[in-house]
């Protein structure tokens, strides 16, 4: 990250803090409505197989006190008939509250794997170059499924296990109540013993989270920068960095295990000392005759029944405990807000023509020390191309991120048609803005699909006549499956050039009134940037065209350039007239030029060099600013040769190519789809 990142802090990078179960239960709770009357329904499975079971164990206590003590089988046929009814209608009921409490954690969890993912989808650019993608993926699929345990299962599983328990304590207390007292006098114990593990559990499970989010983020990033592992031998480097972070999961797991287990062991003991505690008594009941066998028999049954809920409402405390873990690490996602958000009261204005005014806009990135832009203004009239151009970290991208509203300027507005951007739709403003970015986006689908998505349903007929005018028919023919080929964002099937013309043909069926273009050749070789000019051409005909870059080969057939610097623009003007000036676009058109060639023959053969010792004029961008140039850094050695009095070197600038064709709009006009 950049500097004044460090000097502005970072508002993402903070550790994940610590939330309570209860917070982290109420934040979630909202996404079961619709579900809860389901939820209801698999309580009372539960309840019911909880009073079947109950009463089948007062069965038990009847047949050995009345077949088996006394050897009557007279006195079993009832008793037995009415326990194997309860069985099967406890199994039916059991069954259908199993089947639909695992309908409802599955729904819980699809809809907050979506609310999440939509949340995540609205925020601002920043926040993904601020946050690992393995760590998001892992709190996408892993974290998502804890917080099931702790608003679905632990929900269920606590109200049953809650009245299973006090189902069978009640019998118990109804068959003999000083035994049951005695006994319960014993339960504190398994709270105690919950409770003394809790907190470690705690811990250890948000390390386990952490270090898993961390190895799907060195997985993800050694895979995807899999060219450079290669080439450079940074194999075990990548190993080594794999390691270590599986090292701190592997201890997290270890002692989670290890936790576990020994909650488990100890919970064991406990439950000898009560049942031992249970037939102590029984023993000396029985004795005095105060009790019969069959109850006590009874009695150790519910004792057993008792157990595993009681156990369970202690274990599920450690579950919760060790879910809200993953609770807290989505929490700090979902608190994050999207940086723009639709009108409340949006405009209602048609199609714009394209007119698009940046109207003294400032905007710094949240979080950063420097303003990216600094009272920035400038007007593009419908069908007009501009470059925006200047060094990097100018502030060039920051302009598009702001056209097409990933961010709202701090101070100034923009505006479409005189609309200020923030009015319309974010939906309806994309339709109108459309962005073609230096990165080429390929979804993982067909190259039919991957041109349909600028229009969706668009028919068959219109996408091969965008392909056809992004020159792109051609080579998508001679695919293995033409227009249905599978192509992936790293698909070695198709080159960058291919790539971006797959791009222009999208963003031609999308057909905006106004469009914005970051680097659009950079990244591409001579070649495949000569073939990506044409489709270029004939995408902005007619359209108001940003275009943003580096490369200034297509600057002549700009109708203004605007050259940004620090943000704030430094000079305006065409092609010529700048050169004309001899200031800052002057020098860095002849330090590109005299840099290595990327675009080959597009490249004009603007002047003849000669050799001069005269400096460049130094741009004064007023108080405060150093003089531009910085030394060194702007018109690098490479330009020393080419200094020379403007008025002689850019005097006569030609406007058309050697062979006689006029630069850039040189073109029939493409015939519109
Ligand atoms: N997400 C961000 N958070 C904080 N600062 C940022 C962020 N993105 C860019 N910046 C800063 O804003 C300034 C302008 O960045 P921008 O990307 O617009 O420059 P640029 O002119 O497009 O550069 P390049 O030509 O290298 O792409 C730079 O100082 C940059 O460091």
């Amino acid at each position: 990250m950049d500097e004044e990142m460090d000097e502005g802090g970072d508002e993402f990078e903070y550790d994940t803090p610590a939330i309570p179960a209860r917070t982290a239960f109420r934040c979630f709770w909202p996404l079961t409505r619709g579900l809860r009357k389901w939820l209801l329904v698999v309580w009372v499975c539960t309840v019911l197989a909880a009073l079947a079971e109950t009463e089948a164990i007062l069965l038990f206590s009847d047949l050995t006190d009345h077949a088996l003590q006394k050897g009557s089988l007279a006195a079993f046929w009832s008793p037995a008939g009415t326990w194997l009814g309860i069985a099967v209608a406890g199994a039916i009921v059991a069954y259908c509250g199993n089947s639909l409490a695992a309908w409802v954690t599955e729904r819980f969890v699809l809809r907050l794997r979506e609310h999440v993912f939509d949340h995540v989808q609205q925020l601002p650019p920043h926040f993904f170059q601020r946050h690992r993608q393995g760590d998001l993926l892992s709190r996408l699929t892993s974290d998502v499924e804890a917080i099931e345990t702790l608003v679905v299962s632990g929900l269920v599983g606590a109200a049953s296990a809650a009245f299973s328990a006090l189902f069978y304590a009640v019998a118990a207390f109804w068959l003999r109540w000083d035994l049951a007292a005695a006994t319960f006098v014993l339960a504190p114990l398994f709270w105690l013993a919950a409770r003394r593990f809790s907190g470690s559990i705690k811990d250890v499970s948000r390390a386990g989270r952490v270090a898993d989010g961390a190895i799907t983020s060195v997985v993800e990033e050694s895979l995807g920068n899999i060219v450079l592992t290669q080439a450079y031998d940074r194999r075990d480097a990548e190993r080594r960095r794999l390691r270590e972070e599986a090292s701190a999961w592997f201890r997290a797991s270890v002692r989670s295990t290890r936790l576990n287990e020994a909650y488990e062991q100890l919970v064991q003991v406990i439950e000898t000392v009560c049942v031992l505690a249970v037939i102590g008594i029984g023993a000396w009941e029985i004795s005095t005759g105060r009790m019969s066998l069959g109850q006590l028999l009874a009695f150790a049954a519910f004792l057993g029944y008792l157990y595993p809920p009681v156990r369970g409402l202690a274990q599920l405390g450690l579950t919760v405990t060790a879910a809200t873990a993953g609770a807290e690490r989505l929490i700090e996602i979902l608190d994050v807000r999207p940086s723009v958000t639709d009108p409340g009261r949006p405009s209602d204005t048609g199609r714009p023509d394209g007119t698009v005014e940046v109207r003294g806009v400032t905007f710094r990135y949240p979080g950063a020390g420097k303003t990216a832009l600094e009272n920035l203004s400038f007007t593009v009239s419908p069908g007009e191309l501009v470059i925006v151009t200047g060094p990097s970290g100018a502030g060039k991208s920051t302009v598009s991120k702001l056209l097409l509203r990933f961010y709202d300027p701090d101070a100034g507005e923009v505006l479409l048609d005189g609309v200020p951007l923030r009015d319309f739709p974010l939906a309806r403003l994309r339709e109108y803005v459309t962005l073609l970015p230096q990165e080429t986006l390929v979804l993982h689908d067909t190259v039919r699909a991957n041109i349909a998505c600028g229009r969706p349903g668009a028919s068959d007929r219109a996408i091969e006549q965008a392909a056809r005018a992004a020159d792109a028919h051609d080579f998508i023919v001679r695919l293995p499956d033409g227009y249905d080929t599978k192509v992936d964002p790293n698909s070695a099937r198709l080159s960058g050039g291919q790539l971006q013309r797959l791009a222009i043909a999208r963003a031609i069926l999308r057909d905006a009134p106004v469009l914005v273009l970051d680097e659009p050749t950079t990244g591409l070789d001579a070649m495949a940037a000569r073939r990506v000019v044409k489709p270029l051409r004939r995408l902005m005909t007619g359209r108001t065209t940003i275009m943003i870059t580096h490369d200034l080969n297509l600057a002549p057939d700009a109708d203004r350039i605007l050259v940004v610097d620090r943000g704030r623009i430094v000079e305006t003007g065409r092609h010529d007239e700048l050169l004309a000036r001899g200031g800052a676009y002057a020098r860095l058109y002849r330090s590109q030029n005299n840099a290595v060639m990327d675009t080959g023959e597009l490249r004009m053969p603007l002047w003849e060099e000669t050799p001069a010792p005269v400096p460049a004029p130094a741009y004064d961008h007023g108080p405060g600013c150093e003089p531009y140039p910085p030394a060194g850094t702007w018109a690098g050695p490479a330009c020393e040769s080419s200094r020379q009095p403007a008025s002689e070197s850019y005097g006569e600038v030609p406007s058309y190519l050697p062979d006689g064709r006029p630069l850039f709009r040189d073109e029939e006009a493409w015939p519109a789809i």
